[in-house]
């Protein structure tokens, strides 16, 4: 079978409510490996439980959500193998270090957990230099950072990024920015929820907008209308 016939994420009719309030009304995504999609829309519009439903933190309450051709929802191990999301909270060890953190990951993975093995990703992120500082002692820019760190030792065929921008200095923002392309290129899919359509349009290929739960729009990213969002990020270095 050809890779096109088989997405690497295919949502359908996805809903969701908390209480009585629906969160998430008949969604339907599908999403290529290699591609980058932009998700917008004001706050409380759904996009953060719909990157939740889409990682199986969140069951959704009728729809269909298919992970590289596996049922995700069936088969919940699968889909958490394959997808990984940055979300609001950092879910860090507190007590422990940053490399510890990433060793207890590394070992859960069975992947190489020795400190030459990891302190490259806490370089990447920036965070290298405090990588034995407990994390309790973190600033929340740094806290997201060790969370970037995470991801990429997870290495996920999916990576969903939920206001990536957040809690960043403008080299966090570079490195966000340079993130995704090379995530893309490297075969990755890639679902980004933000407020900022500008950096998004440059970064993303296809743009999806949710209005109070539903898809109100989709298209290129760089025709997204800015109804949708549109910050621009404060301090940007070019
Ligand atoms: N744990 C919860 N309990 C009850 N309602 C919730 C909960 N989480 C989200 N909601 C509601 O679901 C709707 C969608 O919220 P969600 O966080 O998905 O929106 P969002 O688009 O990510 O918003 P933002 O841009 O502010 O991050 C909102 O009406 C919100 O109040």
């Amino acid at each position: 079978m050809s890779e096109k016939s088989i997405p690497a994420v295919e949502a359908k009719g996805l809903c969701r409510r908390y209480g009585r309030s629906w969160a998430l009304v008949d969604v339907d995504l599908r999403a290529e490996a290699g591609q980058a999609i932009l998700l917008a829309g004001r706050n409380g519009s759904g996009k953060s439980t719909l990157l939740r439903v889409l990682a199986g933190a969140l069951k959704p309450d009728r729809g269909a959500l298919l992970v590289n051709g596996v049922d995700g929802l069936r088969d919940r191990q699968a889909l958490r193998q394959r997808v990984a999301l940055l979300g609001h909270a950092s879910y860090t060890y507190d007590a422990l270090s940053a490399l510890q953190n990433l060793q207890v990951v590394a070992r859960m993975l069975g992947r190489p957990s020795g400190r030459r093995d990891l302190l490259p990703l806490l370089e990447e992120v920036g965070i290298d230099s405090r990588a034995d500082d407990p994390v309790h002692a973190y600033s929340a820019g740094m806290r997201r950072r060790l969370a970037f760190a995470r991801l990429l030792l997870q290495d996920p065929d999916i990576v969903l990024l939920d206001e990536p921008y957040a809690q960043l200095d403008p080299p966090g923002f570079r490195f966000v920015d340079t993130l995704i392309p090379r995530l893309t290129a490297a075969g990755k899919t890639v679902i980004v929820a933000s407020h900022h359509l500008e950096e998004g349009a440059r970064l993303c290929h296809v743009g999806l907008a949710l209005e109070r739960g539903r898809l109100a729009w989709k298209g290129l990213a760089s025709e997204l209308p800015s109804s949708f969002g549109g910050l621009s990020i404060p301090g940007q270095v070019a």
